[in-house]
């Protein structure tokens, strides 16, 4: 039996009202003890940019990224997956499937749109909101898993990278940081994560390069942990790999992540101005506005 209905992400807690509404709806049914077990509640953002499934048996949610037309992360869309990580942590998620409710698009990255003619007020807003959101899901305290169901370029990429295991549809699709591609930087914190991943050499060929990798390329470097052949199967194997967690006590789990993950949250953490700076003395440059003209042209010319 499946539940659907809408909902508006936010303070309230998803998790509760799931159940709440689940338990409602089981005692509205006659022969309810005949339901088969593992009934799953949905629920979409206020603005329907997010898609939470929540499997009520395992615990399990999984939150489709749905921003048409390529998921670009702009400050809202940022808030909102921000706000839906708040919320799994808050009524204990048990694990996490980070995908997209779109055809070919997992992200397209950053929103161009938030770079290009912005202002410096506009460009802080949303790189403190990125920074903020990358930092809550590089920290879950659930294990996290990236279906990559479609194109991750750029910050695409690093969101992917800072779940704890990705699988990727192939053959189709890339995946990569390709900002040297733009003529722009991955900021130091995107670079970090992809040493993590990759190791110093794959990473430093990948990044000088902006090298976008298919899947197959992506599985031989350890950019993803699996390749498929259909959404279903990604679906079988990020289930099957949230469910070794079930008998791993949560907090030995987070702890040890944490300790892996530390030195490179930490440096955004202390780095946070120094990062904006950066970004802002870049992005604002002329020439690189030039630059991002240019490469919007070329991506609506298409
Ligand atoms: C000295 C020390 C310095 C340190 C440096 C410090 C800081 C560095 C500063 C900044 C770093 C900035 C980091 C950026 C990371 C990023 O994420 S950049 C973005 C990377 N993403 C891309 O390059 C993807 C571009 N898009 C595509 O390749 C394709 O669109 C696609 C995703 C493969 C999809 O292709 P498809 O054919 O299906 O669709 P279209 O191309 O037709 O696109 C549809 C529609 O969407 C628009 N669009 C696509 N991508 C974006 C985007 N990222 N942002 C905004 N808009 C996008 C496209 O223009 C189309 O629009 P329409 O024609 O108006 O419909």
């Amino acid at each position: 039996m499946i539940i659907s209905f809408h909902y508006n992400i936010g303070n309230q807690g998803i998790f509760h009202n799931s159940i709440m509404f689940v338990k409602k709806a089981l005692f509205a049914v006659p022969n309810s003890k005949s339901l088969p077990i593992g009934l799953v509640a949905r629920f979409s953002s206020a603005t329907g940019d997010i898609g939470v499934t929540v499997n009520d048996k395992t615990g399990v949610a999984t939150v489709k990224l749905q921003r048409a037309p390529v998921n670009s992360l702009n400050t809202g869309f940022l808030k909102n997956i921000e706000s839906t990580l708040d919320s799994l942590e808050k009524e204990k998620a048990r694990g996490l499937i980070l995908t997209s409710g779109l055809p070919k698009i997992f992200t397209a990255g950053l929103d161009i749109l938030e770079l290009y003619n912005c202002t410096t007020e506009s460009l802080t807003t949303f790189w403190t909101q990125l920074q903020s959101t990358w930092l809550k899901l590089h920290a879950t305290s659930f294990p996290s898993v990236a279906l990559i169901n479609g194109h991750a370029p750029g910050a695409g990429c690093q969101l992917a990278m800072s779940c704890e295991y990705r699988i990727m549809l192939g053959p189709k699709y890339t995946i990569g940081l390709n900002e040297t591609k733009m003529g722009i930087i991955a900021p130091f914190w995107f670079v970090d994560t992809m040493i993590d991943t990759l190791g110093p050499r794959q990473a430093e060929l990948a990044l000088t390069s902006g090298k976008l990798f298919t899947s197959s390329e992506a599985l031989k470097v350890g950019l993803i942990d699996e390749e498929v052949g259909s959404e279903e199967e990604g679906v079988a194997k990020a289930e099957a790999f949230l469910s070794q967690y079930a008998t791993i006590p949560g907090t030995a789990r987070k702890l040890t992540k944490l300790m892996i993950r530390e030195k490179t949250i930490s440096n955004l953490v202390k780095n946070k101005d120094k990062d904006l700076k950066n970004v802002i003395d870049l992005i604002t440059s002329a020439q690189v506005q030039k630059g991002l003209g240019l490469y919007l042209q070329s991506l609506k010319k298409k």
